[in-house]
This record gives C-alpha cells, structure tokens and sequence, in this order.
C-alpha cells in the first residue's frame, strides 16, 4: 500500500475543517436538546463528500467494469481512495445509502449508539434462499438475520461459544488435530509449499470438525484427495457461499431469475445443509444409545440444551461450517507471512514457545497460550494489518447524526477499520510489523485507539466464535514455529476482498525444520 499520504483534490484545509467538525454521535431522539442547539449547523445526508451519485443507479457505476474505476474485490483500495479524495466521512449509493467511517473517534460513536440488536445488511440473498425453505430452516442463520429472531438464535447457542470454561475445554482436542498436522509436514519430507492454504483449509475443516461436530472429515487421507470427496466439496462449499455474498449483496437481478451466482450460492449451501444434517441425524443415534458425556464438542453442548430446535442446529452448523474454514486460514495466513517476513518477531515466538514447551512432543494447555504474550501480540499485530474484512458494517435502525451530517435510518455505516489501521494520524510507522506496540512495558507500546482495529467486530453482534478463533490460530503458530524455521517465498502479499479477505496470490512458504 502506498505510504505516501496524498490528500487528492482536497485541500488539507478541508480535512482541518473535517476534523473540527464535532465527531460526537447524536441520536435525535435521546438528545434533542443538543440537536436543537445545532439544527442551523446539520448538513444533510447527501452533502456528505463522496462520488458523484446519479438517479436510478447512484454510484454503481462505479464498480461496472471498463466503466467505473471501482474493483469490488479490491475494496481496500477503493476506501485508501475514497478517504484521499473525500476524507474521513464518505457517502456511497450503490443501491443503498451508505457512508464510510474512517476515524476511531467517529467508529466508536457509531458503536456506542448501536440498537439493542445490532443490524447487519449481509446475506441478503443467503437469507432469500434459507427462508425458501421451511423444511429445512426456520430462519436465515445467525450471519443473515436481524432484529429479535437474531437476538433469539445468539442467545440460544452463544454461551457454548463463549464461556472461557467451554472454550479451554477444546484445547486438548484442538492440539491434537495440529499435531497430526504438523506430523503430516514432517512426513511429506517437502520444504518449500507452493500454496500453503490449500493445507490450512483442509487443517481448519479437521479444526472445526472436531470442536464443534466431535467429526473427522480426514481431510488428509489419501481417498480423500478426490474433487469428489466429502471434505474438498465441503471446503469447496464454503468458498462458494461466501465469496458470492457481497455481489449478490450489491446486486438485484437475482430476486426475479437465478442468475449463475446465485446457483453457486444455492448449490454451495445445499451442500453443507446435506452434510450437516447426516452428521445431526448421526449425532442423535448416538446421543439416543450411548452415554452423552464425553461429547464436549459444540454440537454435543446444543444437543444437551433443553428444548432445542433442530432446524435451528442445522442453521448453526451450516454457519460455522461457512464462518470458520476460509476465516481462519486467511488470517493464519497472513499471520504466517508476517512472522516469515520478519526474523527477530519469529525467534521471540520461537523463544517464549521453547521456553513453554521445552519438548516438541509437550502438551498446549490453555495455560500455554494465557503465558504466550509475545505470540499473542504477534496475532492481533497481523489483525490490525490484515484483518478478515476491511471494516465491520451497520444497519442503522434509527437517524443519527455524525460529524454534523443527518444520516438516516436505513443507511448502511460501514467501518473502515483496516484503512485507518494503516494511517500514520493512528499508529506509528503504520506499515511496519510491530507486536510490541501491544505489549504494556515495552518501550515500543503505543496506546493505540481501542476501536482502531476491531478484527472480531463489536458488542453483541461480534463474532461468536472469537475466543475459539483466537485459540486456534494460537495453537497452529506455536505448533509450527516451534517445529519449523519459516520463510516468505513470495511477493509482497495483498488482499482479494471476497467479503473476507484472501490472500491475493499463493501462500508460498518454506518451513525447515529445527531439529536437523
Ligand atoms: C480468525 C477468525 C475469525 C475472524 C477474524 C472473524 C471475524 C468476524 C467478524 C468481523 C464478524 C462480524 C462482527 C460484527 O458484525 O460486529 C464475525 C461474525 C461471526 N462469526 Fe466470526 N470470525 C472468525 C472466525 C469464526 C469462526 C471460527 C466461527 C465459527 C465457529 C465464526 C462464526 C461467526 C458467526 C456465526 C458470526 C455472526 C455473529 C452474529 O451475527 O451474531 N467466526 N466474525
């Protein structure tokens, strides 16, 4: 990403006066007195700077190839872009209302004033298709529904997720996998891995597999190298819900025809209910004959709930099979590429972790990863340079107003966490790999802006699944640091913004090991 900061056609005044602005949230309703004292200073939504909006299509043109200048799968770039040409507060239209928030402050505000049920626009045509079919589904998921039936399915299946005691419980198992994982490196007697995703994908599946299904998809066994086995359609299945989401988000034409990438989305989906629901009915054989206690997998937890609906379990396990497999491995890979590029951060993981497990074959307790710290901050310093989607997105369900602007009710807010993650106003030498700024008592530390980088979102719409991803990725850079020496053997590595965000070229690394 360029380092040089061009303020485009705008003056530096411009983004003084921006700046000047109040960037307190009011909600109109909650402080009308406040609203009162700057009616006269309200600007309306659609003087909000942003590209030139026309009737009908608004600013879709934009992301219409040979036409626009916008590539909807470098969305990083566009928003580096929009906040050089417009600044920190940037209006969209394209279909919806939509304004880009690139300050900490002004992200805060935007979060601080979020409804009771925080509101996503996402899924949109995911939703379409669950809510097509009520044999199957009783509503669109966690990730595609809003409002009390969304609060109704978190709150049903949240505390197996989160309570620390659940999430420690799956360290064993967890481990476990890795090492199988790790063996299969040492085995394949290969150095250098031309695209070392393929074997994260395949090493999340068997990582979800287990804590959330207690299922082995065996994704590493010779049969199940075929296009046609259950775990690459699975993995296959996954990708394909998700990176057609946000087109189809952007998009209407399918609402009238099935148009190709709705059938993806349609097929892909059809997949993973399929295979979700052989493992549910093979979960209840056994939680009818067998004893129910030593399935401390997530599925095993929802099945012990009382009163349970089984349609919303399939849901569930449909979500997780599509929120965790690609999250997970592009986040590990470009953690990987991070450390791999920078020796003195790797020799510090591999000290503490040397330190921790004197022993390769020694055994990751939660205490392990509490003990970490260095490890830990390299994680969350990779988030902030990479996160899994380039900000967080709000529906707003009611009229707020933002550095003076009115924005309505129904205007989609959408954070711009890893643009502003990179700007010099925010964190020093930005572009740099720094774990220490995160470690209090490190001369490097920085206290930086606790809505700066938000990798896992915020409040009670965050991901679900935080602690468990964290723990995972923990896990996985231990196992390997303490294995093998890493290398980059690639070029400088971008993103393919796909609603998360892909490497945009293989993950090509060579990993010796120490021992020899
Ligand atoms: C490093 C890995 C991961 C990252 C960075 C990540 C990030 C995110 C983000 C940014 C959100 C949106 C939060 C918001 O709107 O405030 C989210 C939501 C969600 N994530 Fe994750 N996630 C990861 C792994 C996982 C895993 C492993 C699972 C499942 C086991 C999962 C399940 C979900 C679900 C179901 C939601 C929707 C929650 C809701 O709307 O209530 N995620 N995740």
């Amino acid at each position: 990403m360029n380092k040089i900061i061009s303020f485009g056609k705008y003056s530096p005044l411009f983004f003084l006066k921006c700046a000047r602005i109040s960037s307190a949230v009011y909600t109109v309703e909650n402080n009308q007195e406040k609203v009162n004292m700057k009616k006269e200073t309200i600007m309306h939504f659609d003087h909000i700077p942003g590209p030139k909006c026309y009737p009908v299509v608004g600013t879709l043109h934009k992301y219409v190839p040979f036409i626009g200048d916008y590539d909807a799968e470098a969305l990083d770039q566009i928003a580096w872009l929009n906040w050089r040409r417009y600044g920190c507060l940037v209006r969209e239209k394209p279909g919806v209302n939509l304004v880009h928030v690139y300050d900490p402050d002004d992200i805060e505000a935007v979060f601080r004033q979020d409804d009771r049920y925080p509101a996503r626009r996402s899924h949109i045509a995911m939703f379409d298709y669950r809510m097509k079919k009520p044999q199957v589904y009783n509503t669109g998921g966690l990730l595609s529904t809003n409002g009390a039936e969304w609060w109704r399915l978190r709150s049903t299946f949240q505390k197996n997720f989160t309570s620390p005691h659940s999430v420690k419980a799956h360290v064993g198992n967890t481990d476990a996998v890795i090492k199988e994982f790790v063996q299969w490196i040492k085995n394949n007697k290969t150095s250098h891995h031309e695209d070392f995703l393929l074997y994260l994908n395949k090493l999340n599946l068997e990582i979800i597999g287990v804590v959330a299904f207690n299922e082995r998809f065996n994704s590493f066994a010779p049969e199940e190298q075929e296009r046609q086995s259950r775990s690459i359609k699975t993995i296959e299945a996954a990708f394909g819900s998700n990176c057609g989401i946000m087109k189809l988000d952007k998009g209407f034409l399918w609402k009238f025809f099935h148009t190709p990438l709705y059938r993806k989305l349609a097929n892909s989906q059809e997949y993973l209910e399929n295979v979700s629901t052989k493992i549910l009915i093979k979960k209840l054989n056994f939680f009818e004959s067998d004893d129910k206690i030593s399935d401390n997998s997530l599925l095993g937890s929802f099945l012990k709930q009382p009163n349970v609906d089984l349609k919303d379990i399939v849901g569930m396990m449909v979500d997780i099979l599509m929120a965790a497999v690609d999250t997970t491995s592009y986040t590990t890979s470009f953690a990987l590429y991070h450390i791999a590029r920078n020796w003195e951060c790797q020799e510090k993981i591999f000290s503490e972790i040397a330190t921790l497990l004197p022993d390769n074959n020694s055994e990751i307790s939660a205490d392990t990863i509490t003990k970490a710290v260095y490890l830990r901050a390299s994680i969350k310093e990779s988030l902030r340079l990479n996160p899994v989607s380039v900000g967080i997105g709000r529906l707003l369900q009611k009229d707020i107003i933002l550095r003076g602007y009115q924005i309505p009710k129904g205007t989609v807010i959408v954070t711009q966490n890893m643009v502003a993650s990179r700007l010099p106003q925010y964190v020093q030498d930005p572009l740099q790999f720094r774990p220490e700024r995160w470690l209090r008592g490190s001369s490097q530390y920085e206290n930086i802006h606790p809505f700066l980088s938000l990798p896992f979102g915020f409040g009670p719409r965050s991901c679900i699944a935080r602690r468990l991803a964290e723990q995972n990725m923990c896990i996985i850079i231990a196992r390997l640091v303490r294995e093998f020496q890493i290398k980059w053997m690639g070029k400088e590595l971008g993103v393919k913004t796909l609603l998360i965000n892909k490497p945009d070229q293989a993950v090509s690394l060579s990993l010796v090991s120490r021992n020899i």
